[in-house]
Order: C-alpha cells, then sequence, then structure tokens
C-alpha cells in the first residue's frame, strides 16, 4: 500500500492525540455499558444524539446537541465526557482535513421528541471510518452512547467494526425510509429549503427561487450519490423505487480523476467549471450543421459525448485529443454523467405521470452547473411541464432520518 502523506487526516490527528496523551490509553476494547448508557431512557434525555449515513463515499454524520444537558450533573464524568465532545463537534469546523461541518446547514431550536436542541452536519469520507471509530473511542463517546442510529449500505458493512472497536450497536434503518423521513422533517423545519433554479441558461438572469414544498406529493426523488436511486413518492408512506444507475457521482469523480489528474471533488468542480465540453462532445450541430428540426434537437445538444476525440478517420483526431485542456475533459465527463441522470429522471417521471423531479445527493454538492443542467433539461424535454427541484441539505436526509426513526421506535 503507498505510504499515507495527508497531514491533518483522521489519521494523523489520531497519532498526534496517541502521542500527545500517553496516559491515554488507545485500546479502550471491551468498554462495558457504565450502567447509564445501557438504559435506553438515559440515552434519548441527556446524551449526544448522532444518526449516520454510511454511504458509498461519504459518511455523513448528524449530531443533535439537546439544549439542556444538564440532566446529568449527578454523574461529573459523564456530564465532563459529554460536554468535550459537544465542544469538539460544535466548536471546530474541519476534523483533520478530512472531515467537515457544514456549518451552513446548522439547524437551531429544532425539537426531537420534545427535546429542543440544534442540529450540526458533519461528513467525512468513508474510507475514514476504522479512523472515526478510533477517535470516538479516544474522545469518550463509547462510554455514553450504547446505541447509534445508522443507514445506508455502510451501517451493514461497519456493524461488527462498531461493536468489535468502539462497543457500539447500531440501529439500522432502511436508506429511503430514512431519506423520506429526513426530507419530510427539514422541509417542515426550514423555510428555504426548496428552491429551483429560474432562467437556467442565462449565467445573468439565472436565479435560485424559493419553493413552497408543503404540499409535496407526487414527486420523484432522485438521489444522486456514487449511484443514483430513483424513487416515486405518492405520499408519505406509499413509495417505490423504480429505477437506478451505477452512472452516478462516483463515476463522475472517478473519471474525472482518472482523465485529469484531480485529486477532490472539489478540484474537479473547479476544474469543470473553467472548462468547454465542446472542445470533447460532438454536438447534433457537428453531425448535422444545424438544428435536426424534424425532431426538436438544437445544434448545441451533445450528439455523441466525448465523441469528438476519436473521429477516426479525420486527420485532426489526434491534434484534437492533445489540444483538450484538463478543464475541457472535466467539464464533458460532468455534462456526459448529468446529462444522463437528467434523461433517466425524465422517463421515470414520464412514466409515472409526475411533473416535480426533486433531486438529492451530494454529487449536487457545490455543483450549480450540474443543477443548471438538470434544471434546464427537465424543462426543455418536458416543454415546460416537469420542474426540477432542490433541497439545501442535499446530503443529510438519511442521516437525520435514521435519527429520528429511532425516536419514534422508542416512543412506541
Ligand atoms: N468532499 C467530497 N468527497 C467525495 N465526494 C464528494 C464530496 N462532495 C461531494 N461529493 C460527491 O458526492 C458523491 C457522494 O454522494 P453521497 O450522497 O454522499 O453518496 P453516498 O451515500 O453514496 O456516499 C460522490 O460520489 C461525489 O460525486
Ligand atoms: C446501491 C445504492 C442504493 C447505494 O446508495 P449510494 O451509497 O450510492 O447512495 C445506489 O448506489 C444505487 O442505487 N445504485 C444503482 C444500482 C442500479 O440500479 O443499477
Amino acid at each position: 500500500m503507498a505510504p499515507h502523506s495527508c497531514k491533518g487526516c483522521l489519521r494523523d490527528i489520531i497519532a498526534r492525540m496517541s502521542s500527545e496523551n500517553k496516559g491515554i490509553p488507545m485500546e479502550v476494547n471491551g468498554i462495558e455499558g457504565n450502567g447509564i448508557t445501557d438504559n435506553p431512557f438515559m440515552s434519548v434525555i441527556g446524551m449526544p444524539w448522532f444518526g449516520m449515513d454510511i454511504g458509498g463515499t461519504l459518511c455523513k454524520l448528524v449530531y443533535f446537541e439537546p439544549k439542556d444537558i444538564s440532566k446529568n450533573k449527578n454523574d461529573a464524568e459523564v456530564e465532563q465526557t459529554l460536554r468535550n465532545i459537544r465542544r469538539y463537534l460544535t466548536k471546530n469546523s474541519a476534523y483533520g482535513s478530512t472531515g467537515h461541518r457544514d456549518i451552513h446547514l446548522q439547524m437551531d431550536n429544532v425539537s426531537i421528541r420534545g427535546i429542543l436542541g440544534t442540529l450540526h452536519f458533519i461528513r467525512f469520507p468513508t474510507s475514514e471510518m476504522k479512523n472515526f471509530l478510533v477517535l470516538a473511542k479516544y474522545k469518550g463517546m463509547a462510554k455514553l452512547v450504547s446505541t447509534v442510529c445508522a443507514t445506508g449500505g455502510g451501517a451493514y458493512k461497519f456493524e461488527e467494526d462498531f461493536k468489535r472497536e468502539v462497543n457500539m450497536k447500531l440501529a439500522k434503518f432502511d436508506e429511503f425510509e430514512s431519506l423520506l423521513k429526513g426530507l419530510q422533517y427539514i422541509d417542515a423545519r426550514s423555510p428555504t429549503e426548496c428552491y429551483y433554479w429560474a432562467n437556467p441558461t442565462d449565467e445573468s438572469k439565472c436565479t435560485k427561487v424559493n419553493y413552497d414544498f408543503s404540499k409535496p406529493y407526487p414527486f420523484l426523488l432522485v438521489n444522486i450519490g456514487s449511484g443514483v436511486s430513483v424513487l416515486a413518492v405518492y405520499s408519505e408512506k406509499n413509495y417505490k423505487r423504480i429505477s437506478g444507475t451505477s452512472i452516478g457521482g462516483g463515476t463522475f469523480l472517478g473519471l474525472c480523476c482518472l482523465l485529469t489528474g484531480c485529486n477532490s471533488f472539489e478540484e474537479a468542480i473547479e476544474l469543470a467549471a473553467e472548462g468547454d465540453h465542446t472542445h470533447v462532445d460532438k454536438l447534433v450541430r457537428d453531425i448535422y450543421g444545424g438544428d435536426y428540426e424534424k425532431f426538436g434537437l438544437p445544434g448545441d445538444l451533445v450528439a455523441s459525448s466525448f465523441s469528438a476525440l476519436c473521429s477516426f478517420g479525420q486527420m485532426n483526431s489526434r491534434e484534437r485529443r492533445s489540444k483538450v485542456s484538463r478543464q475541457d475533459l472535466a467539464r464533458a465527463t460532468l455534462v456526459t454523467i448529468t446529462n444522463n441522470i437528467g434523461s433517466i429522471a425524465r422517463m421515470c417521471a414520464t412514466q409515472e405521470k409526475i411533473e416535480n423531479v426533486v433531486f438529492i445527493g451530494n454529487f449536487l454538492r457545490v455543483n450549480p452547473i450540474a443543477m443548471k443542467m438538470l434544471a434546464y433539461a427537465m424543462d426543455y424535454w418536458s416543454k415546460g411541464t416537469m420542474k426540477a427541484l432542490f433541497l439545501e441539505h442535499e446530503g443529510y436526509f438519511g442521516a437525520v432520518g435514521c435519527l429520528l426513526q429511532f425516536h419514534e421506535d422508542l416512543k412506541s
């Protein structure tokens, strides 16, 4: 394996912590419940509350910070650990170089099971899970929380690791149930949650416009994570997964890294923002000389993605490839993946006779190019009958939803 060189990542922090705190045992294996943590009532009232959505690429961690944690004051050690964890999570916005708290998404004064508090939104790469567990152990979380609610594929994949490393049980919840629960909860409490892009093709006029999503049904939910899942949602409880594709956010990032040598999603998006996909793609006008009017295909529509680089009969093909920039390749990759998702979403919406298509997932993070393309594509191809909608907490609904389900289950 290549030596790990990423300064400040979770692995580094842990190494630093262990050398700075020689007195603190890192191997707190086999922590037994301390009586308090085994009592579900205590963990509801006073303990930190976590919901995790462990996806194929990113782990989304939602932390509910109750306003009042004084309920534990009869136990000074618990109280202190609780305060330390709270301080660590809420005073930092970065945890090493790989963990981030999305402060702009923080929700204050929300209540879960009648308890008022703040929701914090944290993400880190799923590949750092083992280091996260070491950190959780070191911070004493395992002594406070016996159960963490979790969703996403990683809730299954890492279940044994949680048990072995930190003696924590995972309360597992289905990822789509969680998505929908979280979406309903957040949208009802965040007045500017849902929006659409007006004039998506005209940069000077393009704006984000608030959308009232209080009567949402029916809607199509397109979750663009590592892969893509498409759900048709008819009511709070009635939904079905109608389609999906493996060509999703992970594909964009993987191909972009391969083609451009970039090393992060943010870098990929920055490159794409500066590139021109028409240097890479073959457009309808490259084939027709203009629009293909009979079937309403405009000349600037991509006819064939990446095809401009492989017109093998043409003398200039090799020269063209050598002139294409990393930025152009990143943009073309983004356009290809986004168009494909838009096309699948439109077919699903047509089939289900649904007009509102809600796009979520972290592929849309810091990615207005993709959002505007989806907005335009849905509008153009449906002749204005379909609407692409977006949500501010794009990748966090699953994590919130499983936390809510956990507390609902405790109630019943
Ligand atoms: N910081 C990031 N690191 C990696 N991928 C990111 C990042 N920010 C956004 N993405 C994009 O989000 C996708 C993952 O989205 P997410 O909804 O978290 O899915 P999953 O649950 O499969 O991890 C990645 O494939 C990538 O396209
Ligand atoms: C398997 C998944 C539900 C996992 O969710 P993710 O971590 O990608 O958000 C998703 O990647 C997916 O639906 N993939 C597409 C599979 C298909 O329908 O071809």
